[in-house]
């Protein structure tokens, strides 16, 4: 029998279109989060930067034979997966961060207020992190991780001299058991309630930078905030706990997935029946991340996570966690309003944020001579 990775799917997602791919499209198995600043010396170096990225995007995931390389050359593809690419789901998310609009493009008037810089809050463990922040950011996605470290590689490769890695976390995405969301590394069904983006309302509502960006941060419009958190789990702690203990932190049922007042996964929880938290305690994880009320819809985030195993510490306890990815319209509106509830909550003796950044996902580009960032660089 041929082996698993023989059958890298063929499904290709669009690149080119008003919102770029891999923010509202379906979450594959396979994920690197990198970071990189910018080397260019200068606006026209940065413009250069972006046309190759698209060339880079737009090439990789329309797949197809890799360009023939004679002997004495260096290859012009990795050769990671064979003589013809195969497509495999891949998406590459570009975004920016607030350090991209200091004084080195002359572009500080054309940040977006929204752009800022991700702070410490608490409880994180970052003092000391080399993983937080960057000038852009890569979210590469597809249906095996052999594609996706093809296409961190070739992009890596092809922006050398323009732009150097300064953080990479790669992530998995289990398969579902048996079925719904899959579970992350405490054991958890994980994704389970998401915005409706689907419908085309909810998006512009929650996840679309919108008619906020007028006049010279115009350009932003169609783009998406991205939120990264490395999150370690401490899971020989977790592993300890009682179920019950377990299932009042998060608000969920392991097994299942149901809230604690429903029996399936998909029952949507009831608290305005609940107002003391008896059935489901006023400081549960999915209460306070969105507690469903009027007041609080607007914050409603997409959550685009995945696992990671980064092997052992210096003590032999297990590196795991997860690499926390969200998108959203208004990152105070709505990641920064949900993780200031969830300051203190039970979970957090759990866990421990380490890392990531924010940053804007850039507006989507169109077919021809158009590329991402055009609308900034113009
Ligand atoms: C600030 C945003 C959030 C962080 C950081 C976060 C970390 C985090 N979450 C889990 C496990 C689960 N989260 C679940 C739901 C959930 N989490 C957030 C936000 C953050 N989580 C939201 C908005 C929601 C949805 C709430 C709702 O609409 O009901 C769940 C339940 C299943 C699900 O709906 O996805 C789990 C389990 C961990 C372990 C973690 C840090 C490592
Ligand atoms: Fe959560």
């Amino acid at each position: 029998a041929a082996p698993p990775s023989a059958a890298a799917s063929g499904r290709r997602f669009p690149c080119e279109g008003p919102h770029q791919a891999g923010i509202t499209t379906q979450q594959q198995a396979a994920a690197t989060f990198a970071a990189f600043d910018v080397i260019a010396s200068d606006r026209a170096g940065l413009t250069a930067l972006f046309r190759t990225l698209t060339d880079r995007v737009r090439a990789l995931t329309a797949g197809g034979p890799v360009p023939a390389t004679d002997l004495v050359s260096p290859p012009a593809d990795s050769g990671l997966l064979g003589g013809v690419l195969p497509g495999d789901g891949l998406t590459v998310t570009v975004g920016v961060g607030a350090s991209l609009f200091d004084e080195r493009f002359g572009l500080a008037a054309r940040k977006p207020a929204g752009l800022t810089t991700m702070p410490v809050f608490p409880d994180d463990h970052v003092a000391g992190s080399t993983e937080l922040h960057g000038d852009i950011s890569l979210q590469i996605c597809a249906d095996s991780r052999d594609t996706v470290m093809h296409a961190l590689r070739d992009i890596a490769k092809h922006t050398r001299g323009a732009m150097q890695p300064v953080w990479k976390a790669d992530g998995f995405l289990p398969a579902p058991r048996p079925d719904g969301a899959p579970r992350n590394q405490l054991g958890f069904k994980d994704g389970t309630s998401q915005p409706a983006v689907a419908d085309p309302r909810v998006a512009d509502a929650l996840i679309w930078t919108g008619d906020a960006g007028t006049g010279a941060t115009a350009w932003a419009r169609g783009g998406s905030y991205q939120v990264i958190r490395i999150i370690r789990m401490l899971v020989e702690f977790w592993d300890r706990v009682s179920l019950q203990e377990q299932e009042t932190m998060i608000g969920r049922r392991r097994d299942s997935g149901a809230p604690l007042d429903g029996t399936r996964e998909s029952d949507p929880p009831d608290f305005a029946a609940d107002p003391r938290g008896l059935v489901t305690p006023l400081d549960s994880h999915i209460r306070l991340a969105n507690p469903r009320t009027a007041a609080t819809a607007a914050q409603r985030i997409l959550r685009r996570g995945y696992s990671y195993d980064r092997g052992l510490d210096a003590v032999g306890d297990l590196d795991v966690g997860l690499v926390f990815c969200c998108y959203q319209q208004d990152v105070r509106r709505q990641f920064e309003a949900v993780q200031h509830r969830l300051a203190g909550e039970p979970l957090v003796d759990y866990v421990q944020p380490t890392g990531g950044g924010y940053f804007l996902a850039l507006p989507g580009f169109g077919p021809g001579a158009d590329h991402l960032a055009a609308g900034l660089l113009a």
